[in-house]
């Protein structure tokens, strides 16, 4: 038997010849070293053969292309040799492909990202499909890595330095029309008709060797030194602010593309390559592979083992506020499922729609959406006063203000509506499940379900069971989660759940660093140094100082002394300062830039003269440890299931920073007997607070890692 192959080769009566990809055994096409030889066979009769008229590269996988460089190939290279090797024989590869006299035609269909588009950059022209799976772009930054097969080269001379450097450095990922905007496709198509327009547009064209097409405007800007300078000193000042130094990529992308501008397409692939080898070998790309891996593993999870998820055909929503008409959106806009939405008054119903109708509007001005698609859409919402519709729901999703008895109600009334089977999703961010699952008749079928605001954007949703919560009702509700576009972590009850139990002890300890006298703008900027999208000051206003204040006590009760709150909220409420919402909080809402600026009086309210004391290492270490701290009591506790999803539940729900891996990565990489250390020490200075979970002093005897 002969053995299957990635890459075969068929030579067509018309003499085009068609590269058919397909690896065997993978649901994905993705780029290994062992496919050289057989490609270079393939060329090497394509080269041999003097009648061709064209070549169309093709896979005879639908809806994939290729991914890009196989992942796991990089990460099992141990030296930044062997990954600038992989990089070179790419690079190769796709150069022989572009230097064939007759046309080539990559025909994409599916996703075609990082290796898979520099591949499609080397061919001469490039047909896509219109299929919602066709997806276009250089994604290697999010693995902390550049382009290393010719895409920080290509790129910049298809469409220009301007239009590629915000591609390559955000890694943004494009439908098959936008990137015919940008001059990276040449046509879309339907996929029924993928095949004979790619070998059309080969049997007509040439064979085209690489040119930058400019304007006036960019021949003067791009085509010169000084012009160049400018854009690659401006790009540089940005990735700076962006990524205050925690992205090594960012700065070698823009290296790489000045340095191949200003010296040459060959001297720039050399400059790629190596830079691709050093960025592989940083801490900083092996943990943002991790999370690439996390997310597979866990795209594949039920969440309940063996169990199936049942079919879900509708949803409910009860209450049109902030919550449900987001999580409105993401049923009817991301899963394509109909959802009936109840509120109390007409205006909640009417603002959930308009929630929905706002966001698919904007995405059908800058032409991301056709408008059919938002009035199909449009159509899946429905709204009422009553509970008429959802007699079939499937799952009915709860998101009211917070208050036991009420949600309680709705479990009876829901019971009483739905069928036997009907799903009873709580959005708490707050309550036990287990009581407002107390009363139910058919507790099994009760769970929580909790998104993060703004639901249309926040990836992940924690998914709390309670004792009786059923294995089917676990799968389902896990199914409807991926549906609408969420990572799912499945958590354990308990106060917090796992996300706002980790991050209460860590806001605590910066509201306690500011009454001693840190500025706050200060210990903002030091989270935000250490890699946290947003201050943990800040994010009090987002959240609200009053929703805050609230919660602390509860978590205190429940958990104990260290989630005791710093006494400060009773000052602040008895000024209104609630935070963004009322436009009173630590920042300041009004003027020309709303919540860039402390609110100076904050501090006289609170009887603070703030002085920068501490450095803001210090600062970063003094809250983020009791965050670790906290995590690994919730591993302990089995509030999560795995260092994995507290890894994925802390970077998806809070921001913690991607490049640390998560708080298990990060403990692990500094070791545990460390962070023990760390710990011990500032418990001797500031208390009990930071007395080690029992779980890491056990690690730390044992001389034990998570992973
Ligand atoms: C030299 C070059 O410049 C370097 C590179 O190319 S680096 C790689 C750049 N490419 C990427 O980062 C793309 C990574 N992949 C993705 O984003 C997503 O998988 C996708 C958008 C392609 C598809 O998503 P989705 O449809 O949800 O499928 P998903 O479950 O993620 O993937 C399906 C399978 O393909 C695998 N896969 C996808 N891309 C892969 C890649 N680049 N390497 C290895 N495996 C990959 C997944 O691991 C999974 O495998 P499994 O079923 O055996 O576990």
């Amino acid at each position: 038997m002969t053995e299957q192959k990635a890459f075969t080769l068929e030579l067509r009566d018309d003499n085009v010849a068609v590269i058919h990809i397909d690896v065997p055994g993978e649901s994905m096409n993705t780029l290994k070293a062992s496919f050289a030889e057989e490609v270079a066979q393939v060329l090497n009769k394509i080269e041999q053969h003097s009648d061709l008229k064209g070549v169309v590269v093709i896979s005879d996988k639908p809806g994939s292309f290729v991914a890009g460089a196989d992942i796991s190939m990089i990460d099992a290279c141990e030296t930044a040799a062997d990954t600038e090797s992989l990089a070179r024989q790419g690079q190769a590869m796709f150069d022989r492909i572009e230097q064939l006299n007759v046309p080539v035609v990559a025909a994409i269909d599916g996703a075609c990202l990082g290796g898979g588009l520099e591949l499609a950059l080397a061919c001469h022209y490039r047909v896509a499909t219109d299929s919602g799976k066709t997806v276009i772009g250089l994604p290697e930054v999010q693995l902390g890595l550049l382009p290393g097969s010719g895409g920080t080269q290509r790129l910049p001379r298809l469409i220009g330095v301007q239009k590629a450097l915000p591609l390559i450095l955000t890694g943004k990922q494009l439908r098959a029309k936008q990137a015919k905007k940008l001059g990276i496709v040449d046509d879309v198509v339907p996929a029924s008709i993928l095949l004979d327009a790619a070998i059309e547009l080969a049997l007509k064209s040439k064979a085209k060797v690489r040119t930058v097409q400019h304007s006036m405007l960019n021949k003067m800007l791009e085509g010169t030194g000084v012009g160049r300078g400018i854009i690659f000193s401006k790009a540089r000042e940005q990735a700076q602010a962006k990524a205050k130094g925690n992205y090594p990529a960012l700065d070698k992308i823009i290296d790489t593309i000045a340095y191949g501008a200003d010296k040459g397409f060959k001297a720039g692939l050399e400059f790629e390559a190596r830079s691709f080898g050093e960025l592989a070998m940083t801490p900083e790309s092996k943990q943002l592979r991790n999370i690439f891996f996390a997310t597979t593993a866990m795209k594949k999870e039920t969440g309940a083992g063996d169990t199936k998820p049942r079919e879900i055909n509708r949803v409910g929503v009860l209450g049109g506020g902030l919550m449900g008409g987001g999580i409105a959106y993401v049923t009817a806009a991301k899963a394509g499922l109909p959802a009936r939405i109840k509120d109390i008054n007409e205006k909640g119903i009417v603002h959930a729609l308009k929630y929905s109708y706002d966001l698919l509007n904007k995405k059908v001005k800058r032409k991301h959406m056709a408008r059919a698609e938002l009035e199909a859409t449009m159509l899946r919402l429905s709204g009422s006063l009553d509970y008429s519709g959802f007699g079939q729901a499937d799952v009915v999703i709860e998101a009211v203000f917070e208050d036991l008895n009420l949600k309680q109600q709705m479990v009876a009334d829901i019971e009483a509506v739905g069928h036997e089977n009907t799903i009873f999703a709580t959005n708490t961010s707050s309550l036990p499940i287990t009581k407002i699952a107390a009363n139910a008749k058919r507790p099994e079928n009760v769970i929580g379900l909790h998104y993060f605001s703004p639901v249309d954007k926040m990836p992940l949703a924690e998914i709390i069971t309670h004792e009786g919560t059923s294995d089917e009702t676990i799968a389902t509700t896990v199914a409807l989660a991926k549906k609408q576009g969420k990572t799912p972590i499945v958590v354990k009850d308990g106060a917090g759940f796992y996300v706002n139990r980790i991050l209460a002890p860590y806001m605590n300890e910066a509201a306690r660093l500011v009454l001693e006298g840190e500025p706050i703008e200060v210990v903002d900027q030091a989270l935000v140094k250490f890699g946290f999208p947003v201050g943990p000051m800040k994010l009090m206003d987002e959240v609200g100082i009053d929703v805050a204040a609230k919660v602390a006590p509860i978590m205190a009760d429940e958990l104990g002394e260290r989630f005791r709150a710093p006494d400060a909220f009773g000052k602040l409420l008895d000024d209104e300062r609630k935070g963004k919402k009322n436009q009173k909080g630590f920042y300041a809402y009004s003027g020309k830039k709303p919540g860039k600026s402390v609110d100076e009086s904050v501090y006289s309210l609170l009887g603070i003269s703030p002085s920068s004391k501490l450095s803001g290492e210090e600062i970063a270490q003094r809250t983020a440890l009791l965050m670790l701290n906290e995590a690994a009591y919730c591993l302990a506790e089995g509030i999560i299931r795995s260092p994995r999803d507290g890894d994925i539940g802390a970077i998806f729900g809070i921001g913690f920073p991607p490049f640390r891996g998560g708080p298990f990565r990060y403990m692990d990489a500094v070791g545990v007997t460390e962070i023990v250390n760390r710990l011990q020490g500032y418990q001797q200075q500031h208390g009990e607070r930071y007395t080690p979970a029992p779980l890491l002093l056990k690690m730390a005897e044992n001389n034990e890692s998570f992973y």
